[in-house]
């Protein structure tokens, strides 16, 4: 390792899937060791080195099949690379696919144990996790259930709550989060940014680049199996955000991500955009103020709460994006109604339709508590032709006559 500081080394890792066209030519290959290649070179991974410090929380984003989840794999050693050097320092947990490394015919807790032993842990350390585990992960009696009868939700829970619990050095986590009802994502973001305080390494995968920004100090944006861009959290997801709108690609859009939500603990229940005389209202002139007035219910208290309110046009394009973290508002974290109003005191919206989204998410507003897309349409006009696009920008014109004088000149 090249540094006693480094908890992940990766020198020159490629990785080379071989796909064949059609499932019979893998036969062929293999079983008669056919000379002619019947198949192609996939390079998911491509010449990557990095490293990654004791401590560090990085996100690593991309789009799809930019190789995000091959080098996970092979950084929690499920995958071996096709070349290069992999070095771990530290006990690796990683939630990979859905229950990866579960025995679909173990009982949940014979895979804790199982799983525990992996890692190293002792029998008598898993035995003494055993209850801590199975609070966590609150499957009840099924912890005594063969795992191949428990739905998706029981198995991200347990594996979850298996990987947080044996004590790990470095921590992968590969989408898991976007799954599982909310109650549990709010308990594992509170357990992960616990994890996080502690000085645990944590690699954190999502499609998501505003889940990223809002959980990790760095990020690592990959693009064909190579590392395109890495640094500080936000340069990175700010310019991948702005490659994905001209990639046409909504993957990234707060909007879509989260699961359908179960069982809330906040709901939004009235939203009203007013004008100045406190009158609903959706038609605006340019450069009207007008506010959001978003009515809500808080059932449980809550460590924090962060809402927010986007603007997007008819194309979809995301205008603006405000909510009361980036601006340091706090919001109340009784239980009871509450209402949150967002001003805007002009609106240079060019004329056009506008819609809006309502979100509302946990202190780190990585887990969403409730979301409505598109849920509010306004109009803007103005009657007058003076700029195009869908914003006005303050602006002045000067022009200088020199050049036209020095043509009179000659
Ligand atoms: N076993 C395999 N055989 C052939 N190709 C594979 C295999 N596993 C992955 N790939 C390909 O390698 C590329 C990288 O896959 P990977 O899952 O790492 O991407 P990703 O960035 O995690 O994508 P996603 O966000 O969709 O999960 C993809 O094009 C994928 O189709």
């Amino acid at each position: 390792m090249s540094s006693d500081t480094a908890a992940i080394s990766i020198q020159n890792v490629s990785k080379i899937f071989k796909v064949y066209n059609k499932p019979q030519d893998r036969l062929w290959q293999g079983l008669f060791k056919s000379k002619k290649k019947l198949y192609r070179e996939f390079w998911a991974i491509n010449d990557l080195t990095f490293t990654v410090k004791k401590g560090e929380c990085i996100g690593i984003i991309g789009r799809n099949g930019s190789g995000k989840s091959t080098i996970l794999q092979i950084i929690a050693k499920t995958l071996k690379p096709t070349s290069g050097q992999v070095e771990v320092n530290g006990r690796v947990s990683a939630l990979l696919e859905l229950g990866s490394g579960f025995n679909p015919e173990f009982t949940g807790r014979e895979n804790v144990m199982t799983n525990g032993v992996i890692m190293g842990l002792s029998i008598d350390e898993v035995m003494k996790k055993m209850p801590e585990i199975e609070a966590f992960a609150e499957i009840g009696e099924f912890i005594d259930q063969p795992v191949k009868t428990y739905s998706s939700g029981m198995f991200v829970r347990l594996a979850f709550a298996c990987a947080i619990h044996v004590n790990p050095d470095i921590l992968i986590i590969d989408e898991a989060l976007a799954v599982g009802d909310m109650r549990f994502q709010l308990k594992c973001i509170e357990r992960l940014k616990k994890l996080k305080s502690e000085g645990k390494t944590i690699l954190f995968v999502s499609h998501d680049s505003f889940m990223v920004r809002n959980f990790c100090d760095q990020a690592i944006w990959m693009m064909d199996g190579k590392i395109h861009l890495r640094g500080d959290v936000n340069t990175v997801t700010e310019q991948y955000q702005d490659f994905m709108k001209y990639e046409g690609d909504q993957q990234n859009s707060p909007a879509l991500i989260g699961s359908p939500v179960t069982h809330q603990v906040l709901v939004i229940d009235k939203v009203n955009i007013k004008n100045t005389d406190n009158k609903d209202e959706d038609r605006f002139k340019f450069g009207d103020p007008f506010s959001v007035e978003i009515s809500y219910t808080l059932k449980e208290k809550l460590n924090g709460i962060v809402g927010g309110v986007a603007i997007y046009d008819k194309q979809n394009n995301y205008i603006c994006g405000l909510n009361t973290k980036l601006d340091s508002i706090n919001l109340p974290t009784e239980p009871g109604e509450h209402q949150l109003v967002l001003n805007y005191s002009e609106m240079k919206l060019l004329p056009g339709t506008y819609f809006i989204d309502i979100g509302f998410f946990e202190s780190s507003a990585v887990v969403i508590l409730d979301y409505k897309s598109r849920h509010k349409m306004f109009h803007v006009h103005s009657g007058e032709y003076f700029a195009e696009g869908l914003t006005f920008i303050e602006h002045s014109w000067s022009s200088k006559e020199s050049v036209q004088k020095r043509y009179a000149k000659v």
